[in-house]
């Protein structure tokens, strides 16, 4: 912050806002330019203080959590700068009444002697952890309290609610996020695509988030477009051209037809065959003409296995003819295990008898209110699906609304400070910290461990003390293989510390894969995941211990 005239260095620049325009200095609570005004009337608002962000219980009843937002908290950093227009309505509107001193202090104060340290976007993360650690004048610090925890609430829970789909559904599967209809507004929406990409999805149907983020976009058609025709009749441009350019087949919609006669008489069909509906074999055939080499019909509208299959496979094969294969179907309703085997066998079925390499493993793509629990429930039952569509409960976090990230005072004028509470998991962990990443010798992470700034770190091989932060039985040894330091500089402030470079988004996404990939498998678990520990160094534990003695008063029996 450029206020006293002193030549401090501007870091960050170049780097663009956050995405949502929305993301501005007024985004706060009131309650931190009421306390700004006061820290600045009490001549403290210099005051140098650090923040941790934390959050205090994983989500979704699990054991681990994905950490991301980061970014979006960074771009607000670099170019946090009140305007006129916000400077005048908080002249105007604020609850009470600030001096013009302060308007013009507001109106000086950016973000340059701020320094933000963070574990890096996608990391999978533990409560009481500090995601990040914040520095600053006090005043500037308390103004992005709220920006920050609400960047990173609705972020890390969407990643982390995406990765448990992902951990459900396995590694092979297609995740196609297909949510924004249904997401908590337009930011709801667009957050939910990127985050969901970080946490393992695979594409979104979400076109806003593709070209602003680059995530891939997948989709296929809806009811509408196959309830939109009424017969054959209204195909006008029958001719389709081979794949190969080599001729064009002048009635692509009687070779289908001929196909489906044919199917009628097929083993594959076991003689169950009856009249399919007219206006579902048009649309399939019109969406075929559109889009020969990406066929994927929705085959659920009138029946699956009477109508939507038989007329997706007479396409199909009539589009073999011409050398395009078709991708798959969609199944938007019934039993999706039951559906997908029945519709495997008939694909196998068909691959035999009319010898098309390559038609049973088409793929099967399955949507409909699917969660973490139907997920389950199907591989349970075993199917065939290869790919899923996942809507509301994945963007809205219909399992657990939201992450309780806090943003507290952990030091103010090298002064550590402590938040004490009858519950003793919201009493805070004093201090600027270092943390830690011990690893075990099969490569699996142990433990996390906090410890003061200026203590040595953990060595390779060296036997530490991890102690319970608060628990005094609860303490182990630890002789790490591998250590790794958690917190990197995000934005130097005015200090000559190098800033990370903000990674592209698919770096993001594989940090987080590769990061679950090597968690233990008793975190991971759905039913009763056994904790990760968070411990503090003896000395953290001594100190956090004097201090909540020191400030807490002595109670009196009368
Ligand atoms: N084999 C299965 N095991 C467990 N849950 C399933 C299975 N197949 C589908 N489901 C789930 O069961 C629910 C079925 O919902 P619902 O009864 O509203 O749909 P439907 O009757 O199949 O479809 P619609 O009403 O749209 O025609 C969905 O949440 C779906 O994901
Ligand atoms: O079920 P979700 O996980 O939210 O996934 C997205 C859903 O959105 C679409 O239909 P929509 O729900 O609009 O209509 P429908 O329920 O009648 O299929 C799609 O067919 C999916 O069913
Ligand atoms: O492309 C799809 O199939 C799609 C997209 C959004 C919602 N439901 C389905
Ligand atoms: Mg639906």
């Amino acid at each position: 912050m450029a206020v006293n005239g002193s030549k401090k260095k501007k870091s960050g620049q170049g780097i663009p806002g956050p995405t949502n325009p929305m993301v501005t200095p007024m985004l706060t609570d009131q309650y931190q330019f009421t306390m700004a005004y006061a820290y600045w009337k009490a001549g403290k608002h210099q005051e140098r203080a650090v923040f941790d962000l934390y959050f205090r219980k994983n989500p979704f009843g699990g054991e681990y959590t994905v950490f991301a937002g980061l970014e979006e908290c960074v771009r607000f950093v670099a170019n946090y700068k009140l305007n006129e227009e916000d400077i005048d309505y908080i002249k105007n509107n604020l609850s009470v009444s600030c001096e013009d001193g302060f308007l013009d202090y507001l109106r000086r104060i950016d973000c340059s002697d701020v320094e933000v340290y963070a574990i890096p976007e996608g990391s999978v993360v533990f409560p009481k952890v500090p995601l990040l650690r914040i520095e600053g004048p006090i005043a500037v610090v308390q103004l992005l309290e709220t920006p920050f925890v609400n960047l990173i609430n609705f972020a890390s829970l969407v990643s982390t609610n995406a990765a448990r789909h992902r951990f459900v559904a396995g590694k092979t599967k297609t995740l196609l996020e297909f949510g924004l209809r249904r997401a908590q507004g337009p930011d709801g929406g667009v957050g939910a695509s990127k985050y969901s990409y970080i946490g393992g999805f695979d594409a979104t149907s979400n076109v806003a988030a593709g070209m602003l983020f680059g995530i891939p976009l997948r989709g296929t058609h809806s009811h509408a477009f196959v309830s939109s025709f009424m017969n054959l009749d209204e195909i006008k441009d029958k001719s389709l051209r081979k794949k190969d350019g080599s001729s064009t087949c002048k009635d692509f919609v009687s070779l289908v037809q001929s196909w489906l006669r044919k199917i009628e008489r097929s083993n594959s069909l076991h003689g169950n065959f009856a009249e399919t509906n007219q206006s579902e074999l048009a649309a399939f055939t019109s969406y075929a003409l559109a889009f020969p080499h990406n066929f994927l019909a929705l085959v659920d509208t009138y029946d699956v296995m009477r109508s939507g299959i038989p007329n997706f496979c007479a396409v199909a094969l009539a589009l073999s003819d011409l050398g395009y294969k078709a991708i798959g179907i969609r199944l938007d309703s019934g039993d999706l295990a039951y559906l997908s085997c029945e519709v495997r066998k008939l694909f196998c079925s068909i691959e035999k008898e009319f010898g098309l390499p390559g038609f049973g493993k088409m793929s099967i793509t399955a949507s409909n209110d699917l969660n973490e629990e139907t997920l389950d429930a199907l591989n349970k039952q075993g199917h065939e699906i290869d790919a899923y569509g996942i809507g509301t409960y994945l963007v809205t976090c219909y399992a657990q609304a939201a992450l309780g990230v806090v943003f507290k005072l952990v030091e103010i004028n090298n002064k550590p400070r402590i938040k004490i509470s009858e519950a003793v998991s919201k009493v805070t962990i004093p201090c600027k910290k270092r943390i830690y990443r011990l690893y075990g010798k099969d490569g699996y992470a142990l433990v996390d461990i906090l410890t003061g700034e200026n203590e040595p770190s953990p060595k390779v091989g060296e036997r530490i003390l991890c102690r319970h932060p608060f628990e005094e039985s609860k303490r182990a040894y630890v002789v790490p293989r591998k250590v790794e330091e958690l917190l990197r500089c995000y934005c130097a402030g005015s200090s000559d510390k190098k800033e990370e470079i903000l990674p592209p988004l698919k770096d993001i996404r594989e940090r987080c894969i590769k990061q679950l990939e090597q968690m233990r498998s008793d975190h991971m678990r759905r039913l009763n995941p056994t904790p990760y520990k968070v411990s503090v160094s003896a000395k953290l534990y001594d100190f956090i211990h004097f201090l909540w003695l020191n400030e807490a008063p002595v109670g009196e029996l009368r």
